[in-house]
């Protein structure tokens, strides 16, 4: 019976070429910074509040005025008909049916007009969550500019721009498995480019993005821009001077650089230094119900998933993935009244015990020298 996360995992991998499961599943280098993320998680343990009485929870967020029914929103993730037919058609009706946004990736195997299309009056009430859209800056800046417009015709209600990937992350288990692309007859429908003939362009992961590009893109968009993957705080301060909307605290689930730290782990620096002023997204490791809380206790306004999705979606296509954020809402729910709280906003830091992260400060060395571990405020 599919009762968890990790269930959909060994349920698809029974289903999945082993070459995908390794795309899914694999990361850089030694994938110390894969596993950190779910790690992290399981090392901070909750501390729930009593007789607080409450008898009704509520699930619903907005970010930077997307409205969804459940904290718990889809990353980008690449390449959707590589697991199933429907490919993101799928993925996104189920994250329709929820009320859950989707992060369509600049890599899916559906166009996200089509996508909107497939969604559209999909919601409970009629009302499916937003979709966003991820995108890679791209150096040609016309194409790019196309890009942007065609994810804002869709209906698209933010962007999201991936930073941490200057270079391609060296997925040790894809090289070995010599799986380097798409197979024949699927492709990244936002590469084809009208300009030439219909041609599919590779995705440019380039070294040359700076500040300067996203003071571009500020200035040819209005819709809300979110940093994917800017882990140090100094970044996050810099995001906030160039007019970033909203940060995706994403360390793109190990797959750029290895033994960057657990996301989690980062949060409460990253929200002490974004200071309130613009909302944080958390992904990496999200698998549990408490996992979501943890995330939202820490400061964090929503979180992301990768690979359950993909797990799910490889498993049983749309009724997988729905089957997947329902039980995760569940958990979550559980998790929200066993807390004593009725929803997000009862969701603190005093609900969290933080062990230290990391190696132990020098004896006698900074504020905080010799803290042992305690109650993260
Ligand atoms: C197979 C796979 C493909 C991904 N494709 C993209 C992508 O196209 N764009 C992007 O910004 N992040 C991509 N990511 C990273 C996810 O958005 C997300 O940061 C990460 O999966 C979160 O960690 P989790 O898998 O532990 O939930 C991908 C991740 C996986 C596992
Ligand atoms: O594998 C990834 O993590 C990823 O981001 C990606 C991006 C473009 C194409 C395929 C995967």
């Amino acid at each position: 019976m599919l009762m968890t996360v990790q269930d959909f995992e060994t349920a698809a991998r029974t289903r999945l070429d082993p070459v995908h499961a390794d795309f899914i599943a694999g990361g850089a280098g030694d994938e110390i910074t894969v596993r950190a993320n779910e790690e992290a998680f399981r090392r901070l343990r909750l501390l729930p509040r009593v007789l607080r009485g409450n008898t009704e929870r509520a699930w619903d967020i907005t970010v930077l005025g997307s409205h969804a029914r459940t904290p718990i929103l889809l990353s980008p993730t690449a390449f959707h008909k590589l697991l199933h037919e429907d490919g993101e058609l799928a993925t996104a009706r189920a994250a329709a049916a929820a009320g859950a946004i989707m992060i369509v990736s600049m890599a899916s195997t559906v166009a996200v007009d089509d996508i909107a299309d497939a969604t559209r009056g999909a919601g409970e009430d009629g009302d499916p969550a937003p979709l966003w859209f991820q995108l890679y800056l791209q150096p040609d800046l016309e194409f790019t500019r196309a890009l942007v417009r065609r994810a804002t015709d869709a209906g698209c209600t933010a962007l999201v721009v991936t930073v941490d990937s200057p270079v391609r992350g060296a997925h040790e288990r894809d090289l070995r498995n010599g799986f380097l692309d798409l197979p024949d007859g699927l492709r990244c429908e936002h590469m084809v480019d009208p300009r030439e003939g219909g041609r599919v362009r590779p995705i440019a992961m380039s070294p040359e993005i700076s500040w300067d590009h996203i003071d571009w893109l500020r200035g040819i968009t209005s819709l809300p821009i979110l940093l994917k993957g800017a882990l140090h705080p100094e970044d996050a301060r810099l995001a906030v001077r160039h007019g970033v909307d909203g940060l995706l605290l994403s360390n793109h689930g190990g797959r750029q650089l290895d033994t960057v730290p657990a996301t989690i782990e980062l949060l409460p620096d990253i929200h002490a230094a974004v200071a309130g002023r613009i909302p944080i997204v958390l992904d990496g490791g999200v698998r549990r119900g408490t996992d979501v809380v943890k995330a939202l206790a820490l400061g964090a306004s929503a979180v992301g998933i990768g690979r359950p999705v993909m797990w799910a979606l490889a498993e049983g296509g749309e009724k997988g993935v729905r089957r997947l954020l329902e039980l995760l809402r569940e958990e979550f729910d559980h998790a929200l009244a066993l807390c004593g709280a009725s929803g997000v906003q009862d969701l603190t830091p005093d609900l969290v015990r933080a062990p230290a992260w990391g190696p132990p400060p020098l004896p006698g060395v900074g504020a905080d020298a010799g803290r042992p571990g305690g109650v993260v405020s």
